[in-house]
C-alpha cells in the first residue's frame, strides 16, 4: 500500500480539489451512512485547507463506525453501507489519499485488506472488523489533527485520550499527544502559568478559522442586485416607510487603521446600508421591527420565547402571558407571539431540553448558540434551508472576500504547511458550539443528522455563525453577562457612526427615531441639523456615543472589524494627539 504522496496528490491545483470536493458532497448526500465517503471528503476539506469542515465529517465518520460495531440508532444503515464499501474500491482509493493528507496515518499496519466474501454474512464480520479497527482509527487521525489545527486543544486532549485507549500502542497517536502537550505547555507558560498545575476545563479550546463564502454556498444572494434590493426594500417597507435599503462604499476598518488617524484612500468595499426616501423631521419614529430570530440565555421564564421583551414589561403582565400547554417550558408575552412562534419554530423545540449551565466566560459565544438552534428550528418548521431564512439570507457574513484561487496555498508542497493554506482566519470556531452543540440539539429535535447533510452541514453552521457575529445585538443582565441576543435583518443594514441621526431602543421589537438633538462635540458642522433628509443615509450606533473616542472604538471594533474612523472619531482622536 503506497504510505508515500504521489506526485499528483501534491500538484493538483485548487480547482481540481474543489472538483473533487464536489463530488465527494455528493455521494456523502447519496450514501450519509458510507464511513469511506465522510473520510474521503474530511480529507478532501484538509487538502483545500479547511480542517474545521474536515473535523465535522470525521467526527460523524467515528460516530457510524461505533454504530457499525454496536447495535445503535443507525446500526443496519451503516453496516449496510460498511458492507458496500468493501465490496467496492472506495476503501482502497481512502487508503492511498490517506498518507498524503494525514501524514503517519496509513493502512499498512491494519488487517484490513478489504476484499468480499463474496458472501452477505462472510463479510458482515470483515465489515465491524474494519470500521472498529482501521476506519475508526482513520477518523480519530483526522479528528484529532483538525482540533489541534483549530485551536480546540481541550477537545484535542479529550480525543486522543480516547483514541489511545482504543489503540495504545499506536505510534502516530502517542506522537499527536506529545504535540498537545507541547502546545499546551507554551499556551500556560506565554501566561505566565503552569500547565501542571491547570485543570483540563482551563485548556484553550476555542480558535479561528476561515470566514468566507464557500466556493459551493449557492444560497448566498448577490446582494447590489436589482431583485435583491427589490426583496429586501418590500421587507423594510413593512417596518420602515420612510426608508430604502440602497448600496453604499464604507472604508475598510482594520485594528491598525487609527494608529495613524488618517483616511485610507484606496481601502474601499461596496456594501449597504439604510437610506431616507423622503425628508424625515427629528424626534419621528421610522423603524419597528419584531424578529423571530431571538436568544435568552438565561432565566428563560422571565423573557418572551419568540421576541425576548422581559415578561415583567408587558402590559397586564400575568393575564396576558401565555405558556406552551405542551412543554410548559415556553413563555409568551402575547398571543400573537405565541402562533408566530407556534407557526414558524416553536415545534421543532418542543419540549427539548437545552442545557443553560455556562460559565461567565463562555455567555456570549452562548447566545450565539442559542441563534444558531433558533435558527435550525425556524428552518425545519419552515421546511427551508437555514440559510434561505428571510431573517438570514440577506445579512451580512462579513467574509474575507479573497480571491481563493489566487489566494490559496498548496498546503502539501514544500514550507507550506498551514491547515488553512495561507487563507486568514477571522471566525471564531470551537468543536462544542459549531458541531457538538447543534448535532446534539438536532438529534434532539428528532432530525437524522446524516440524512440532512444538504441543510445542517458543519458549513452550513459556520455561514451562520459568521452572519450573526456581524450582525446580532446583544443586551446584558444586571451582572454585566450577555442575556438576551437578537438579529433584526432590517435594523442590521444600518451602518454605524459615533455621530448618529437616530436613536434607538430594543424591548421586544426594536425602535429607531430620528434624534431631536445630534451628539455635541466641537468638530460638528455647525449647519447639520437633526432630522433625515431624503436620500441622506441613517447613521446608527453600535456603542455608548457617550464614551470618549478610546473607549468607543474599543466596543465597536468587534462589530466593526477595525477602529472606528467615523468623523467624529477622526476628530476627536486628533484632538487627543495635539
Ligand atoms: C451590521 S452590518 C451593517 C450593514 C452592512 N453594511 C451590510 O452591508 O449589510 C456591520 C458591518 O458594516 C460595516 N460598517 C458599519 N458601519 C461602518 C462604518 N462606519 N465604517 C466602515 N464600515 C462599517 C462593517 O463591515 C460591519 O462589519
Amino acid at each position: 500500500m503506497a504510505s508515500s504522496k504521489t506526485t499528483s496528490q501534491v500538484t493538483a491545483t485548487w480547482k481540481d480539489r474543489l472538483v473533487k470536493l464536489q463530488e465527494l458532497q455528493e455521494s456523502v448526500i447519496n450514501r450519509p451512512y458510507s464511513i469511506v465517503q465522510r473520510l474521503r471528503l474530511a480529507l478532501a476539506y484538509r487538502s483545500l485547507g479547511y480542517p474545521d469542515l474536515a473535523l465535522g465529517d470525521a467526527y460523524k465518520a467515528l460516530l457510524l463506525a461505533d454504530e457499525v460495531a454496536d447495535e445503535g440508532e443507525f446500526h443496519e444503515q451503516a453496516l449496510r453501507a460498511a458492507k458496500e464499501d468493501i465490496t467496492s474500491d472506495l476503501h482502497s482509493q481512502l487508503a492511498s489519499e490517506l498518507p498524503y493528507i494525514v501524514p503517519g496515518v496509513d493502512h499498512t499496519t491494519c488487517t484490513c485488506t478489504a476484499e468480499s466474501t463474496g458472501s452477505d454474512e462472510g463479510d458482515e464480520p470483515m465489515a465491524v472488523t474494519i470500521a472498529r479497527n482501521c476506519w475508526s482509527k482513520t477518523a480519530y487521525a483526522i479528528v484529532v489533527q483538525s482540533l489541534i489545527d483549530c485551536g480546540c486543544l481541550r477537545s484535542a486532549f479529550d480525543y486522543i485520550t480516547r483514541a489511545l485507549q482504543a489503540f495504545p500502542s499506536n505510534r502516530h497517536f502517542k506522537a499527536l499527544r506529545e504535540t498537545i502537550l507541547q502546545k499546551l505547555r507554551s499556551h500556560f507558560s506565554s501566561k505566565g502559568d503552569n500547565f501542571d498545575a491547570a485543570d483540563v476545563e482551563e485548556y484553550p479550546d476555542m480558535g479561528l478559522v476561515r470566514r468566507e463564502k464557500y466556493p459551493w454556498n449557492n444560497y448566498e444572494p448577490d446582494r447590489f442586485s436589482e431583485e435583491s434590493l427589490r426583496i429586501m426594500n418590500e421587507e423594510m417597507a413593512l417596518v420602515a416607510p420612510k426608508l430604502e435599503i440602497k448600496k453604499t462604499t464604507l472604508l475598510i476598518l482594520s485594528p491598525d487603521t487609527a494608529a495613524s488617524n488618517k483616511l485610507p484612500t484606496s481601502r474601499y468595499v461596496d456594501q449597504l446600508g439604510i437610506f431616507a426616501k423622503e425628508d424625515i423631521p427629528p424626534g419621528e419614529v421610522i423603524l419597528e421591527e419584531k424578529s423571530l430570530l431571538t436568544a435568552v440565555a438565561r432565566l428563560r421564564d422571565s423573557f418572551c420565547d419568540a421576541c425576548s421583551i422581559p415578561l415583567s414589561k408587558v402590559d397586564g403582565s400575568a393575564e396576558s402571558i401565555i405558556a406552551c400547554d405542551e412543554c410548559e417550558d415556553a413563555y409568551f408575552c402575547s398571543s400573537e407571539c405565541y402562533e408566530l412562534a407556534q407557526d414558524n419554530y416553536h415545534p421543532a423545540l418542543c419540549g427539548v431540553n437545552i442545557d443553560q449551565k455556562v460559565s461567565a466566560s463562555e455567555s456570549s459565544d452562548f447566545l450565539y448558540s442559542l441563534l444558531l438552534i433558533r435558527a435550525l428550528a425556524l428552518a425545519e418548521v419552515q421546511n427551508i434551508h437555514p440559510l434561505e431564512l428571510k431573517e438570514v439570507r440577506f445579512i451580512w457574513g462579513d467574509y474575507h472576500g479573497l480571491d481563493l484561487e489566487e489566494k490559496w496555498k498548496n498546503n502539501g508542497e514544500k514550507n507550506t504547511t498551514d491547515p488553512f493554506s495561507g487563507v486568514p482566519q477571522t471566525l471564531p470556531f470551537s468543536f462544542k458550539d459549531n458541531i457538538l452543540t447543534p448535532l446534539n440539539i438536532l438529534e434532539r429535535m428528532d432530525i437524522n443528522i446524516y440524512e440532512h447533510e444538504d441543510r445542517y452541514d458543519t458549513w452550513v453552521f459556520n455561514t451562520l455563525y459568521a452572519k450573526f457575529r456581524g450582525t446580532a445585538s446583544a443586551r446584558q443582565g444586571l451582572d454585566r453577562r450577555p442575556e438576551v441576543s437578537a438579529v433584526h435583518p432590517m435594523w442590521c443594514m444600518g451602518n454605524h457612526s459615533c455621530d448618529p441621526n437616530v436613536a434607538w431602543e430594543w424591548e421586544g421589537s426594536i425602535r429607531f427615531w430620528t434624534r431631536e438633538e445630534l451628539v455635541p462635540w466641537e468638530g460638528r458642522d455647525p449647519d447639520e441639523k437633526p432630522g433625515l433628509r431624503r436620500g441622506e443615509e441613517l447613521r446608527s450606533h453600535y456603542c455608548d456615543v457617550s464614551l470618549p473616542v478610546k473607549e468607543r472604538r474599543e466596543w465597536a471594533v468587534g462589530a466593526l472589524g477595525g477602529d472606528c474612523m467615523c468623523p467624529r472619531c477622526v476628530w476627536e482622536a486628533a484632538q487627543e494627539n495635539t
